[in-house]
């Protein structure tokens, strides 16, 4: 499969591209050469994901006169800190890095999400390049300008909103990824079929092959950032309908927050936290219990953890859970404002629900 996809997103603040697919490296050169008008590409770069891909990524950059520099970080979410902040901002000062210069971020959602924190407060906001290294990165977090860091107080709960000028999301880059982090990726995409494309979700559904084969996944990838980009579009800083991408969210922080240091991956937490928000819509009589089980099919067929006991990084307390999802960034007023759902691809936002029960609904899960 050799296709290549240009996906507008038009959000409110800025509209650019996502190059998504082969070569979209290659085809977005030009166009970074632009945006990097003194000569040189910044790069903070995933580790792992460079030693995989650094003599293509160096020559393509090379090949239109660009010379990359890197600042090299671990990736994982022990690199979205405070310390993981103060790193890549020195560097970029040391570099003495200009307002028009573009960041780029060469990694997963991590180093995607720390780097776009940085490029938004470096002198005020510079110009930023997401060149998404993971599944997860290249359907989700370098669409849509969330950026930011975690703190002890819970996932992403310090950041901003500023929007990349361009996302290339090469599918070669995916070759070298292990199968647990396709995995996770493949959870947001499910995500995105469970909110509001059912049609989405009944072809992943359908597939009798393995959903985690590369030449399979580049049209769902497309169709993945389609439609993060509709919603992006319509609610760039998440007023309303924005909300509804954190289907599973209100749990997955929540378990991210409790998990053994470095156990527990997003993507598993999500998959885990989608079929939760599935199963309370049912406890509340919003939808059958068909919507939680056709959902934990498609996860768990991807290899992804479906309930609580197989989520790794536990055990967890139904009661600290509770506490976290008390410090999420969609509670207004009092209760706790979850993503609930009708059925399938029938989301919506419901807030005002009381701990206690929530708390209850979890005691029954773990
Ligand atoms: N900003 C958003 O809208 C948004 C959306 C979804 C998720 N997120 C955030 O994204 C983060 C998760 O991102 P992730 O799943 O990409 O995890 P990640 O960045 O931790 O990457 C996963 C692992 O894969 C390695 N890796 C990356 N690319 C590789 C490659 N090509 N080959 C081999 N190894 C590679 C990394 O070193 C890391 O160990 C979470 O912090 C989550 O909160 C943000
Ligand atoms: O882009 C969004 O909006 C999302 O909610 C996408 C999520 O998959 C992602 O994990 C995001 O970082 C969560 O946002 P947050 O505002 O709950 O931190
Ligand atoms: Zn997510």
């Amino acid at each position: 499969m050799s296709e290549l996809f240009r996906i507008p997103v038009r959000a409110a603040s800025r509209a650019y591209e996502v190059l998504a697919g082969a070569g979209a490296l290659e085809a977005a050169a030009g166009e970074m050469r632009q945006l990097c008008p003194q000569g040189r590409a910044i790069i903070v770069a995933d580790r792992d994901a460079l030693s995989a891909h650094r003599t293509r990524l160096e020559s393509v950059l090379t090949g239109v006169g660009l010379k990359p520099d890197f600042i090299l970080l671990e990736g994982g979410e022990g690199v979205k800190t405070w310390e993981g902040l103060r790193i890549v901002t020195d560097a970029l000062l040391d570099r003495e890095m200009a307002r028009n210069e573009a960041l780029i971020a060469f990694g997963g959602g991590t180093v995607g999400d720390l780097a776009g924190f940085a490029a938004s407060i470096m002198k005020r906001g510079c110009g930023f390049i997401q060149m998404p290294t993971t599944l997860l990165a290249q359907v989700d977090s370098s669409v849509g300008g969330k950026t930011g860091i975690n703190t002890r107080h819970g996932k992403n709960l310090i950041g901003s909103f500023h929007q990349p000028d361009l996302v290339v999301a090469d599918s070669g880059f995916l070759e070298s990824l292990p199968r647990r982090e396709l995995a996770a990726g493949y959870a947001e995409i499910v995500k995105a079929g469970l909110i509001a494309d059912r049609a989405l979700f009944e072809r992943l559904e359908a597939a009798e092959t393995d959903p985690l084969a590369l030449d399979a996944l580049v049209p769902v990838i497309a169709d993945a950032v389609r439609f993060k980009a509709r919603i992006v579009a319509e609610d760039e800083r998440e007023a309303g309908v924005r909300a509804l991408l954190n289907l599973g969210h209100t749990f997955a922080h929540a378990f991210e927050a409790e998990a053994e240091k470095g156990a527990l991956i997003h993507g598993e937490a999500v998959s885990c936290g989608i079929v939760m928000a599935l199963k309370f819509s049912a406890s509340l009589g919003l939808c059958g219990p068909d919507a939680a089980r056709r959902a934990a099919a498609v996860l768990g067929g991807a290899g992804l953890p479906v309930s609580i006991r197989e989520l790794p990084g536990g055990p967890y307390d139904p009661s600290a859970l509770t506490a976290r999802m008390g410090q999420d960034k969609k509670n207004a007023g009092s209760g706790i404002t979850l993503i609930l759902a009708r059925g399938i691809g029938e989301a919506f936002i419901s807030p005002g629900h009381e701990p206690a029960q929530i708390s209850a609904f979890l005691a029954g899960e773990v």
